[in-house]
């Protein structure tokens, strides 16, 4: 038995419920009727404990409701004025929604009785839009008989109904009341004379009327609780929004492949100037000069040079190939350790006149002989082998170290050509820098690209940097977009007794969701175009590297790892503002709001 005690309610200083006082029947149709602003919404939504800011008690069996949202769901059903459906879910899903949430037991030949007594079995796998306003109100109908509620309060259940539908709506209310209390509030006087058992009149604040008892009392069954998960709710609201979504997705997917292009690339640019720095063919030699410019009268002596001699003027000398003169190459004697280079093919020099040439150099002049001069004298060489291509790749024609002795002209007594032992170089460059002005080639060259590489470090990480700020603000709108259109969804699973920790947790699941879709199909895409950029394209040609995944904690697929976990906080940091924003608002305002 719901009654009511002593229910006094204003808003700002103006009283609208007064002092209510007021004992319902077990069963029975009870309408209550008044002028418009007169109350009869706020009564009905205390009623149905979803306005909590009032004096009075409300009691069930002589006990005062304590736990509300239990209370709801265990035994209270509300059918809001306008549709109290979730247009993302089947009218089926939307029937067994409050079950669902409630916890309680259902049986499938129940919900097959349910639909069959209220004529819409045939309209179970369509969506809300796609039903008549009748066929709405009994959906909704179907929703309190499945869930057994004992109190269904309707609040205009006939509103926009035509007078045919509203009469058939009102002799379902009928039927249900014979085990239910059902309080109407209507607008339509004929309607609940003719349908009531009782019509009472929210007048001052005060019911007027008289309100029969029921005749037979109903004895309260416990309900059987199962459990229910709401999992189907988000996934079908990601669904459902997946139009709206699809701009999101593909705005985040070019992000993250960009983000993964870039960071492969430059891992791979790093990985390749080491490696490159490890076979390049001068990697060992050191120019040194006397500080003061004078020619050296002895040769340096320490214990990591491998092997020392005079530098030459090869800038003197000039290419020739078929009589044209080479213009854009490099010349430079082949070190007397050369066990670190790599050869694409051919051999190293054995003769005086035989050189290697870089693979660049090979490609552009696809030459076997060319003509070196200088000061008149002609010397003509033979190409014996390609280097492989590095990343420092230029192109390049390595003297053999013996031709020397046909060029004592251009030696150099000012510069020392030094060849320090194996990986000793850089020890070998410290001590020797402390007297001379020394001068490596090679390590000149892996600084300039490493500080280029690093520059372009600094402006990818400022680039992802900004791309994920965006990314974060747009989800971040699409998520209050989506919060602000489901306002609705939320003030109806508020009137079904959700309690707002459980409508929290869905909601982060739900963002969670999209982050993970994000996150997955961006990963899946970036997957592919690396393969394919890689393998298929074989970007190694072009650019002298390739895309690398590299392990950044322990292995080396780190990095979907680390997008994978970027998204999952961003979706979940995007929601939290409108999801708090939701839960600060009392039910009544949300409820209102609709
Ligand atoms: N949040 C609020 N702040 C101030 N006044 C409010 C608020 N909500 C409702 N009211 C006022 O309380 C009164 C009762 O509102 P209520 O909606 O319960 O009336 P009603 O009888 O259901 O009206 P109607 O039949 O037109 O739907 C109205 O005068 C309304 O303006």
């Amino acid at each position: 038995m719901l009654e009511l005690k002593n229910i006094y309610k204003q808003y700002e200083t103006t009283p609208i419920l007064n002092h209510i006082s007021i004992c319902f029947p077990d069963t029975g149709m009870i309408g209550i009727q008044g002028k418009s602003g007169c109350g009869k919404s706020t009564l009905l939504y205390i009623m149905g404990l979803l306005d909590e800011d009032y004096e009075g008690d409300i009691l069930f069996n002589h006990e005062k409701i304590e736990d509300k949202e239990k209370f709801i769901c265990e035994h209270m059903s509300f059918m809001m004025q306008n549709k109290d459906f979730i247009s993302s879910l089947t009218i089926k899903e939307n029937i067994i929604l409050p079950c669902h949430i409630s916890h309680l037991h259902y049986s499938s030949s129940l919900l097959q009785k349910v639909v069959k007594r209220l004529g819409i079995q045939d309209l179970l796998s369509r969506y809300p839009s796609q039903l008549s306003g009748g066929q709405m109100k009994r959906a909704s109908l179907a929703k309190a008989l499945l869930k057994q509620s004992d109190i269904i309060l309707c609040d205009e259940p006939t509103g926009a109904l035509y007078h045919h539908q509203a009469q058939d709506v009102m002799k379902y209310l009928k039927m249900i009341s014979q085990d239910a209390l059902v309080i109407i509030v209507s607008h339509d006087p004929q309607l609940l004379q003719t349908y009531c058992d009782s019509v009472l009149t929210l007048e001052d604040g005060q019911l007027k009327g008289h309100m029969k008892q029921s005749q037979k009392p109903k004895e309260i069954s416990l309900k059987k609780h199962q459990h229910h998960t709401l999992w189907f709710y988000p996934i079908r609201q990601i669904v459902y929004q997946r139009n709206k979504l699809m701009f999101l997705f593909l705005f985040q997917w070019i992000v993250i492949v960009a983000f993964f292009l870039i960071v492969t690339a430059i891992f791979g640019a790093f990985e390749a100037t080491s490696q490159s720095e490890q076979q390049a063919v001068l990697k060992n030699i050191i120019n040194v000069e006397n500080k003061d410019g004078m020619p050296f009268e002895t040769m340096l002596s320490h214990e990591d040079i491998g092997y020392i001699d005079y530098g030459y003027q090869l800038e003197q000398c000039q290419l020739w190939q078929s009589q044209q003169e080479i213009e854009d190459t490099a010349l430079y004697f082949l070190p007397v350790q050369h066990t670190h280079v790599r050869l694409l093919k051919g051999r190293f020099p054995q003769e005086a006149h035989e050189i290697v040439v870089s693979q660049s150099f090979d490609q552009k002049y696809h030459q076997q002989s060319i003509v070196l001069t200088y000061q008149q004298k002609s010397i003509s060489l033979t190409v014996v082998g390609v280097l492989q291509k590095d990343f420092f790749s230029q192109n390049e024609i390595y003297l053999n170290h013996t031709l020397k002795q046909e060029m004592p002209e251009l030696m150099n007594n000012r510069e020392l050509i030094v060849e320090s032992q194996f990986n000793k170089n850089e020890s070998l460059y410290q001590a020797l820098s402390k007297d001379y002005i020394v001068y490596s080639e090679i390590q000149e060259r892996v600084s300039s690209y490493q500080s280029l590489l690093s520059l372009a470090q600094i402006v990818a990480m400022i680039f992802i940097g900004m791309s994920l700020l965006i990314s974060l603000i747009l989800i971040g709108i699409v998520e209050s977009i989506i919060y602000f259109e489901r306002k609705h969804d939320i003030a109806y699973l508020l009137s079904l007794g959700i309690s707002s920790f459980r409508l929290f947790i869905l909601s982060l699941f739900e963002a969670m969701q999209l982050g993970l879709m994000i996150a997955g199909g961006g990963c899946l895409l970036a997957m592919v175009i690396y393969e394919y950029i890689n393998h298929v394209v074989n970007i190694s040609q072009y650019v002298s590297f390739s895309l690398l995944l590299k392990p950044i904690f322990y292995s080396r697929y780190d990095l979907y790892v680390i997008i994978f976990m970027i998204y999952l906080v961003m979706s979940v940091l995007s929601v939290l503002h409108p999801v708090r924003k939701m839960m600060k608002m009392t039910k009544i305002d949300v409820l209102r709001e609709e």
